[in-house]
């Protein structure tokens, strides 16, 4: 199949401005999509379970009646994996074991440290008490994606984990069920969209209020999270998939090709790009793409992503390569070339860095341990994968001996004063020992 990805070159000019235009990229909606959005969200809000059922009536084409349909519970979910089979599940454990060991080296403990004066500063951690998984499951079922959700949320020591996933027309993923089950997830609800997350934000008679919502979802629930912020927390607002690869031009160019589909077949609005010094190897790779797109079951997701959003961009060195590398911010950045640990050191900006020919970004996806839930569209500049961390939050801690506090009042009052804040600074000079 002729596939028509576009083609760049480094040294071409405006290549800068094309490469701009090749990643700009929307992740929150157009103004149809906000409004329909924002009434879900407020009708969720005034009229509780009687709007989420009646939504996931007309949007999932369910036939709800009561809110009490909404909820799996445990027992259903062990019934399920027992209907997955036995090597699925056994997959299943050991990606959560991974997964769960890797994130509990992200564990960061309380700390605190004495002055000589015996005053004691420090910070303490916290899991958050209630915490809402949001699974996609509108267009594909992502059972791994409930793993890297929960499990962060569990070594975290997260109180309660609630889960929601869609389930168009009534169907229900075992799969999924099994990995909720596997993972340790306290209760599910059949319910997904933007009426799923306002559910979560304010609570409903069935459906518990949480104090952090995460996890990937389609424009609706992008949306419904953007807007719920404030209410309660977020992880962050995740856009289509994306890979990029540096390839020197050594590895074998069916696997760059399949990597560059792995992402391609998500979504038409994902996004795959190599770089290269080797433009020999750039037309290998495209022909091992034209050949292998006809093995394929989602050849037309993969050949839609990559005509709309997917490129070849040469360049003159790997130098050259890593800096736009860095521009690029990707989800995924695979460096398929020779010594990737002393290329990592130039990179700044990536969700996820698989370094290495026999690293592929697939492996990351499921088991290698890191999160796979992972900034998008260019967000890698300021934020991290989902981890331990955004189930935790922090408290100062400050305890102040006598001489400690008088020590700080000297400091305090003035500063006090030049703001005009008379009751702080008497708050203060109350605790300056008589005699310092
Ligand atoms: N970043 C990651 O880690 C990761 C992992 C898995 C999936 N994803 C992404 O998550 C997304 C999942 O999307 P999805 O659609 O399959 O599932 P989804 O669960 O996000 O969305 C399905 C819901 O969208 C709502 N909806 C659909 N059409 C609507 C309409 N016209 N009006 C109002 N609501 C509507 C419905 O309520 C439905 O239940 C994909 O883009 C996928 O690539 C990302
Ligand atoms: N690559 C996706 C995140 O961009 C996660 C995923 C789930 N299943 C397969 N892949
Ligand atoms: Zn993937």
């Amino acid at each position: 199949m002729n596939l028509n990805i576009r083609e760049f070159s480094s040294s071409s000019d405006g290549f800068r401005s094309d490469l701009e235009s090749l990643l700009a990229w929307d992740s929150v909606s157009d103004a149809g999509v906000q409004k329909a959005v924002a009434d879900i969200v407020e009708q969720v809000r005034l009229n509780g379970d009687q709007a989420v059922i009646e939504f996931t009536n007309r949007f999932d084409r369910r036939h709800v009646v009561s809110s009490s349909e909404l909820e799996i519970t445990r027992e259903e979910l062990a019934l399920a994996k027992g209907r997955v089979s036995a090597e699925l599940v056994a997959s299943l454990e050991a990606a959560a074991k991974r997964v769960h060991d890797y994130h509990e080296r992200q564990k960061q403990p309380s700390w605190q440290y004495q002055e000589n004066d015996g005053t004691v500063l420090g910070q303490k951690v916290t899991p958050l008490d209630r915490v809402g998984v949001y699974v996609p499951g509108g267009k594909a079922a992502y059972p791994s994606s409930v793993l890297m959700n929960v499990m962060p949320a569990k070594v975290a020591g997260v109180g309660e984990i609630i889960m929601v996933v869609p389930t168009p027309d009534g169907l229900v993923n075992d799969i999924v069920l099994a990995a909720a089950y596997i993972a340790g997830v306290d209760r599910v609800f059949t319910i997904g969209g933007a009426q799923a997350v306002a559910a979560l934000a304010y609570g409903t008679a069935t459906i518990p209020k949480v104090d952090k919502i995460v996890g990937p979802g389609n424009i609706y629930v992008a949306t419904a999270k953007k807007m719920v912020f404030g209410v309660v927390g977020i992880d962050m607002i995740a856009g289509p998939s994306e890979i990029l690869v540096v390839c020197d031009g050594k590895t074998d160019p069916d696997w760059i090709a399949m990597d560059l589909f792995s992402q391609a077949e998500h979504d038409e609005d994902a996004q795959s790009i190599l770089i290269s010094p080797d433009m020999a190897f750039i037309k290998e790779v495209k022909a091992s793409m034209e050949r292998l797109i006809e093995t394929q079951s989602r050849k037309d997701i993969i050949k839609a992503s990559l005509e709309g959003r997917g490129a070849f961009i040469h360049v003159e060195n790997m130098d050259e390569a890593m800096d736009i590398a860095n521009v690029v911010a990707a989800e995924h950045l695979e460096l398929s070339i020779d010594e990737p640990e002393k290329w990592v050191e130039k990179i700044r900006h990536a969700g996820a860095i698989f370094m290495g020919r026999h690293t592929p970004e697939a492996l990351g996806d499921y088991c290698a341990g890191p999160n796979h839930v992972l900034p998008t569209s260019g967000t890698a500049r300021f934020s991290s994968p989902l981890g331990v961390y955004d189930f935790q939050k922090r408290s100062s801690l400050i305890y102040c001996s006598p001489e400690g506090a008088s020590t700080l009042a000297k400091i305090a009052s003035p500063l006090a004063r030049g703001e005009s804040l008379e009751a702080h600074a008497m708050s203060a000079e109350y605790r300056i020992l008589k005699d310092s």
